[in-house]
């Protein structure tokens, strides 16, 4: 029989597309090379790839994900370049220093708490994280799927209270509890 089209996803051969329960992010998947990343690979037509995401894979949060235990949080995330990983969609190559990421992400605080905008506004233009997309939204999560320094702080929030500065190693992240 012929094997069912794929539907376009715009990856190179062997790819696909996944869903990380524990970050609620999609990352990319080769089995073949056992290779998984959180940025397409090199070589994917990005603009199918936009569509693809957006028909297939823009998972509705589940009510099963609403359980005792769990909380909701959007974050907004300044790297610099002592990040573990100092990389994002805004730049391929972060270089500030973790100095200039305290200054930048302390203006940000500043216009949030001051009530200008939102954090998640916000996030859609001025975070690194890949959540940027869905407003810093990262869905529910528990204890034990964080960085511990970034759970600590979101659990000690109350529904709708924003965090202070963060620090973790991915960078300096600014947090708002939703649920
Ligand atoms: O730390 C690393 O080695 C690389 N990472 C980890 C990562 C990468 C993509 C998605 C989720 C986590 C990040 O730098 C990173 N961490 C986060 C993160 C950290 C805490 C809570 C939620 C997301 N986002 C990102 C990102 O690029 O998009």
């Amino acid at each position: 029989a012929r094997r069912l089209q794929q539907p376009e996803t715009g990856l190179p051969p062997g790819w696909e597309v996944r869903h990380s329960q524990s970050k609620n992010l999609p990352y990319y998947f080769n089995a073949a090379g056992k290779d998984s990343r959180w940025e397409p690979p090199p070589g994917t037509d990005t603009e199918k790839l936009k569509v693809y995401m957006a028909t297939y894979h823009s998972r509705p949060l589940a009510a099963e994900d609403r359980q005792p235990g769990k909380i909701r949080a959007a974050h907004l995330l300044v790297k610099h370049r002592d990040s573990r990983r100092p990389s994002s969609w805004r730049e391929a190559q972060v270089t500030r220093s973790k100095e200039e990421a305290l200054e930048i992400i302390k203006g940000h605080e500043q216009r949030i708490k001051s009530g200008e905008i939102s954090l998640g506004q916000l996030a859609l233009t001025e975070s690194d994280c890949s959540s940027a997309r869905k407003q810093g939204d990262l869905g529910y999560f528990g204890r034990g799927d964080m960085q511990k320094e970034f759970e600590d702080a979101a659990f000690a929030l109350r529904p709708g209270e924003i965090s202070g500065v963060v620090d973790t190693a991915s960078g300096l992240h600014l947090i708002e509890r939703l649920e």
